[in-house]
């Protein structure tokens, strides 16, 4: 890393608010990208390469059938079989009488995941047998799971029938999931009966490094006798997404997510765009740009449609500096307390750019005739937006059209054309509000009386829920609002989690930032878990416009190490406040009104809620808590 930062600061990129000159040394991407350690690259190049081809866990069924059953011994059992290197996926009981019984245990290999091969298994079985003749008399056997066909499958389309899918040469019923699915019901439902393989080759971040595969899993039922033909690599969809920086960490590449890294982060205000991180839900679009046309219609308007070239030259070009980050930023933290269900991102999933483009308002208004009155009269409230890889979202109609909340359809960033990656050739920019609504690739825009539809709006992909929401099932999720603004969020950059630090004072950079235009007024840093605080140097970024601040503030402090924690192990924990002052608020009547301490969820000392416990949800959204990095003091 020394060398890395060293490189950087002889090549510059540098920008600010004040001056909107950008000097981008393009070597600087190369050389710092060369900076980093190769080890690194490859380990990330290795995993890259690996998720992409992860295979099921496909599981494998021991069965013991026990003469004198007895209360706890199918949990006795179940750690009989861990000591023999399985995972157990569940364990039931599944007959009884009076003295005989058969426990059910679903089983893995505990290294690779995986189901286990026949001889493996027999081996298990004997090693198993042996050590279970210890606890009870009866016999053990392994167990092909039931053999079901393509026809057996598709009779399985209903709740009252079970909903069954099957996947490569596994059978699932997926009933109960149906409710919790992120992508929605309505999408899922589409296989009902029927292969998943051809859905996933589209949605291929089911078989990334989230959970898709492990809940899948969980929900087997049987093998399939005629599994589909392995797919046509030919046929993917994916086959002409442009080429990607392999500084990025990645987390799925089909369709691509990949973090900003922490090393890269704090070197340039403005995130150079190879780096940038990438949040995609489908392969990236291929548009010929001449051929591009956008169109905006909907209630209270006139229908137009426009080219780039029409955006460029009948329209003022304006520039704003917005940081947008993803709604699953940090979810990481939360999959600690429990898995949810989605990409485990780090805190990397953000990323600032300057962007260039026009006032959506302007082409709304002037353009498209949406004034003011035929928002009124035409009861307008929403403007959603259609992208060319069919992704839909929309915002509230005074987001869109306030003359302080600077909607851009942008065809810059950072100073160049936009990247194909991140939206060419016109994306929209929404500061403030959650990375989903920055809608790429849009090709539609229409003024509405109701929200988009789809996953990403009316699903539970963008909504939360309370901590102990856990089934969906039996909820009305279209009454539960979606997600715009997004909370307030810092983290510590450097010194990485792990390091060791060996001067008196400890040198801590991060940054902070707030949805809404909410700019940073302060962060602080402590030691001791939140008895004592230490005010960071607000750097970049701290002097936005008030309520138009829509971009990171970089921030840094040098903290003494007291005597009592040299040459030990210290947790460093930050917490931003921003211009609304919000929690600090509740805390205080939180306080007046209490007369025994108040629970945790509800004592928190900052703007940014201090425990990460009370934030869980389902999806693992608007992961905000105070950011804890632990590293070692060395004491000479
Ligand atoms: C049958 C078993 C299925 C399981 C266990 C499953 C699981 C999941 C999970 C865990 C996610 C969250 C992924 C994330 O946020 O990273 C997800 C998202 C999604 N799923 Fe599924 N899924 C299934 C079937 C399907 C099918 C058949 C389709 C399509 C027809 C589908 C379409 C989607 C879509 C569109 C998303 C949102 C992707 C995004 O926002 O990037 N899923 N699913």
């Amino acid at each position: 890393m020394a060398i890395s930062r060293r490189l950087v600061q002889r090549f510059q990129w540098s920008a600010s608010l004040r001056d909107s000159r950008i000097v981008l040394d393009r070597t600087w991407l190369c050389l710092s990208a060369a900076a980093l350690a190769w080890s690194d690259y490859e380990s990330r190049r290795r995993s890259r390469q690996s998720f992409c081809e992860t295979e099921p866990g496909r599981s494998s069924i021991i069965k013991f059938r026990v003469d004198n059953d007895r209360p706890g011994l199918l949990s006795e059992a179940t750690e009989v079989l861990k000591k023999q290197h399985l995972n157990i996926k569940d364990a039931r009981i599944s007959t009884a009488d009076d003295s005989r019984a058969e426990h059910v245990y679903i089983v893995q290999d505990k290294l690779s995941g995986a189901g286990l091969s026949e001889d493996r298994l027999a081996q298990a079985v004997n090693q198993v047998r042996e050590a279970l003749r210890q606890l009870a008399a009866g016999d053990c056997r392994a167990e092909p799971w039931p053999r079901y066909c393509s026809a057996d499958v598709a009779k399985h389309t209903t709740p009252e029938q079970g909903i069954w899918v099957s996947y490569k040469d596994g059978v699932y019923d997926i009933t109960k999931f149906v409710a919790n699915h992120p992508g929605g019901t309505d999408k899922i439902m589409l296989a009902a009966g029927k292969a998943i393989d051809p859905f996933w080759r589209i949605y291929q971040q089911h078989t990334g490094r989230g959970n898709a595969l492990e809940l899948l899993e969980s929900m087997r039922i049987g093998d399939l006798s005629d599994p589909p033909q392995a797919d046509d690599r030919s046929s993917c969809p994916f086959s002409t997404d442009p080429e990607r920086h392999p500084g990025l960490i990645f987390h799925n590449n089909k369709p691509c997510n990949a973090e900003l890294p922490a090393e890269l982060m704090l070197d340039a205000w403005l995130t150079p765009n190879p780096v940038w991180f990438i949040r995609h839900h489908h392969p990236v679009p291929i548009m010929d740009h001449d051929q591009y046309r956008l169109v905006v219609d909907g209630v209270g308007t006139k229908s137009v449609t426009l080219s780039l070239e029409d955006l460029k030259s009948r329209f003022l070009k304006r520039e704003v500096v917005a940081t947008l980050q993803c709604g699953g930023n940090r979810r990481s933290e939360l999959d600690q307390i429990e898995k949810t269900s989605g990409i485990p991102w780090g805190f990397g999933a953000m990323s600032t750019a300057k962007w260039g483009g026009v006032y959506l308002r302007e082409v709304l208004q002037h353009c498209a005739g949406l004034s003011h009155e035929n928002v009124e009269a035409f009861e307008v409230k929403h403007i959603i937006f259609k992208g060319l890889d069919s992704m839909e979202a929309s915002i509230p109609v005074q987001k869109a059209l306030s003359p302080y909340g600077d909607v851009l359809l942008a065809y810059e960033m950072n100073g160049e054309s936009l990247p194909k990656e991140h939206g060419a050739p016109v994306r929209i920019i929404v500061p403030g509000v959650v990375g989903v609504r920055n809608v790429k690739w849009v090709g539609k825009i229409t003024a509405s009386q109701e929200e988009a539809q789809g996953p990403w709006q009316r699903g539970i992909a963008y909504k939360g829920f309370s901590p102990n929401v856990k089934e969906l099932t039996g909820i009305d999720i279209e009454k539960i609002p979606s997600m715009q603004d997004l909370p307030v969020q810092s983290a510590i950059v450097f010194p990485k989690a792990g390091s060791t630090v060996e001067l008196d004072d400890i040198e801590v950079k991060g940054f902070a930032w707030s949805g809404g235009g909410r700019g940073i007024v302060r962060v602080d840093l402590s030691l001791d878990d939140g008895k004592t605080w230490i005010t960071a140097d607000l750097q970049d970024g701290k002097d936005q416009a008030y309520n138009r601040a829509w971009a990171w503030t970089f921030w840094e402090a040098s903290v003494p190490v007291p005597d009592s924690l040299k040459g030990k192990d210290i947790t460093i924990l930050c917490r931003a406040v921003d211009s609304a002052y919000s929690s600090l608020a509740a805390k205080v009547r939180v306080q007046v009104v209490a007369e025994r301490p108040p629970c945790p969820s509800m004592s928190q000392r900052g703007t940014q809620p201090e425990r990460p416990e009370p934030l869980w949800n389902l999806r693992g959204l608007n992961c905000n808590c105070w950011h804890r990095v632990s590293i070692r003091h060395q004491d000479d």
